[in-house]
C-alpha cells in the first residue's frame, strides 16, 4: 500500500490564496473591508459606498458616488425577457432557484458576457447590483399574487429595495436596519460561495457564470440558507409565552436527533461572529419598533440553551433571520436578500482573482479499489 497524502477535509485550515478585499480575524473577533472595521462602515455608510469600497479599494469621492448612483439607478428595472422567464417558473421553485435563473438569463442576454476586462467586469457587477433587488422583490410579489412595483430613481438602494418589495417606504428605523444587514452580509473572505465564484473564474469563465455558481453554493443551509432555516426553527419552537423553557426542550430533542442548529457555529469564528452584536442591535431596535418582545424571548431563549448545552455561539444568520421576518419579508426571501448583499463581495473577488489568476485545481487522495484488469 502506498502512503496516503494528508487530507484537509473541507479545506479546513488551508490557506489557498491571498486577498486584499477583507480580513476576517477570529482572534480579535474583527472583520475589515479593505481595512475598515465593518462596524464603522455599518454605523455611517450607505450600501452603495460599501459596494464601491469593496470593488475599488477606497471609499468613493462625492463625484464618484454621484456617478455610480446615476448608473445604478438607471439599471434597476428588469428587462421584459427576465420577467417572462421568472413568470414561467413554478411557484414551487425556491426563490434562490429563481434568482439563480434570472442571473443566468441576464448573462445569456448580455452581448458582452465574455468581456472579462476590468472595465467589462465592473460594468457587469454594477448591473447585477442594480437588478438583484428587482429580481428578489418581483418574485416575492408574484408569490403573494401582488402586482410588480417599478423601481424609483429618487430613492437610495436600501429604501428602493423595500419600496419595490412592499409598495411603501418604511420608517427610518426599518430602512436603517436593512442597510446595516446588507453591509454586514456584503463580504467575508473565502467563504464557500465566494470560493465557488473564484474557482469558476479561475477557469477564465465569465462573471455571470461565477455568480450563478456562487448563488447555488449560498443556497445551502450550512451557508446562507441558514437565515431562512432560523425562522423555520423559530416556527417549530413557536412564538409566544415560555420561550426559554420551550427552547430548551426543543433543543434537547433536536440534538438527540443529531440535527445541526441553524444560525449557530462558524468555520472560522469559534468565539463568536464579529457581525452578530451589530445585527443584534438592529434586530432589537426592530423588536421595539414593532412591539414584538416575544421574538426577543425566543431569540434569547434558544441562544442561552445552545450556549449552555453546546457552547456554540450564533452567527450572522441568527439575528438576520428574525430581523427580515419583522420587516415583513417572506421566510423564503431571506437568502435571496443575502445574494443581493453578497454580489458586492463575490464580484470584488472575481475581479481580484483575474488580476493574478491561477487555475484552482487541488489534488485528491484515491481510496477506490486497487488497479485491476478485465
Ligand atoms: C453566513 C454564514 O454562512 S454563517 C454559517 C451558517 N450556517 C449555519 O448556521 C449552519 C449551522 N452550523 C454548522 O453546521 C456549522 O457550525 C458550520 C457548517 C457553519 C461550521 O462547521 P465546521 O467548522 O465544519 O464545524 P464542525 O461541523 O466540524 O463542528 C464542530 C463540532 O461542533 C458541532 N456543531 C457545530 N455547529 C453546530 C450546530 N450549529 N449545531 C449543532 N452542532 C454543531 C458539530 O456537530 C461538531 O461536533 P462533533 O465534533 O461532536 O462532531
Ligand atoms: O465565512 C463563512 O464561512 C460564512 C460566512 O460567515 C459568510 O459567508 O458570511
Amino acid at each position: 500500500m502506498t502512503e496516503q497524502p494528508q487530507i484537509f477535509k473541507g479545506l479546513a485550515g488551508v490557506v489557498v490564496d491571498a486577498t486584499a478585499v477583507s480580513k476576517v480575524n477570529p482572534e480579535t473577533n474583527s472583520l475589515l473591508y479593505r481595512g475598515y472595521p465593518v462596524q464603522e462602515l455599518a454605523a455611517s455608510k450607505s450600501f452603495e459606498e460599501v459596494a464601491w469600497l469593496l470593488w475599488h479599494g477606497e471609499l468613493p469621492t462625492a463625484a464618484e458616488l454621484a456617478g455610480f448612483q446615476k448608473s445604478e439607478r438607471a439599471q434597476r428595472a428588469l428587462d421584459a425577457n427576465v420577467k417572462r422567464v421568472i413568470d414561467e417558473l413554478p411557484l414551487t421553485a425556491h426563490p434562490m432557484d429563481v434568482v439563480r435563473t434570472a442571473v443566468s438569463v441576464i448573462g445569456a442576454s448580455d452581448p458582452n458576457t465574455d468581456d472579462s476586462s476590468p472595465e467589462g467586469n465592473l460594468a457587469k457587477s454594477i448591473t447585477l447590483f442594480a437588478k438583484l433587488p428587482a429580481i428578489v422583490s418581483y418574485d416575492q410579489r408574484r408569490r403573494r399574487g401582488e402586482g410588480v412595483i417599478e423601481p424609483r430613481e429618487d430613492l437610495d438602494y436600501s429604501a428602493n429595495f423595500l419600496w419595490m418589495s412592499f409598495g411603501e417606504i418604511p420608517d427610518d428605523v426599518v430602512v436603517d436596519a436593512f442597510r446595516v444587514s446588507l453591509i454586514l452580509y456584503a463580504e467575508h473572505s473565502f467563504n464557500a460561495s465566494t470560493f465557488t465564484a473564484r474557482v469558476i473564474t479561475s477557469t477564465l469563465s465569465d462573471l455571470y457564470s461565477a455568480v450563478t455558481g456562487a448563488i447555488g453554493a449560498l443556497k445551502g443551509p450550512l451557508h446562507g440558507g441558514a437565515n431562512e432555516a432560523v425562522l423555520h426553527i423559530f416556527n417549530e419552537i413557536g412564538f409566544g409565552p415560555d420561550a426559554p423553557a420551550r427552547s430548551e426542550a426543543w433543543l434537547e430533542q433536536a440534538l438527540a436527533e443529531k440535527r445541526k442548529i441553524m444560525g449557530f457555529g462558524h468555520r472560522v469564528y469559534k468565539k463568536g461572529d464579529s457581525r452578530v452584536p451589530t445585527m443584534r442591535k438592529s434586530m432589537v431596535e426592530l423588536i421595539e419598533y414593532y412591539n414584538r418582545p416575544d421574538v426577543l424571548d425566543l431569540y434569547e431563549g434558544l441562544e442561552a440553551a445552545m450556549t449552555e448545552r453546546k457552547g456554540i455561539l450564533p452567527n450572522l444568520d441568527y439575528p438576520s433571520g428574525p430581523a427580515y421576518h419583522l420587516m415583513g419579508f417572506d421566510t423564503l426571501t431571506f437568502t435571496p436578500i443575502f445574494v443581493a448583499a453578497r454580489i458586492t463581495g463575490w464580484t470584488a473577488h472575481i475581479m481580484e482573482q483575474l488580476q493574478a489568476n491561477a487555475l484552482i485545481r487541488p489534488l485528491s487522495a484515491y481510496n477506490g479499489v486497487d488497479e485491476r484488469h478485465l
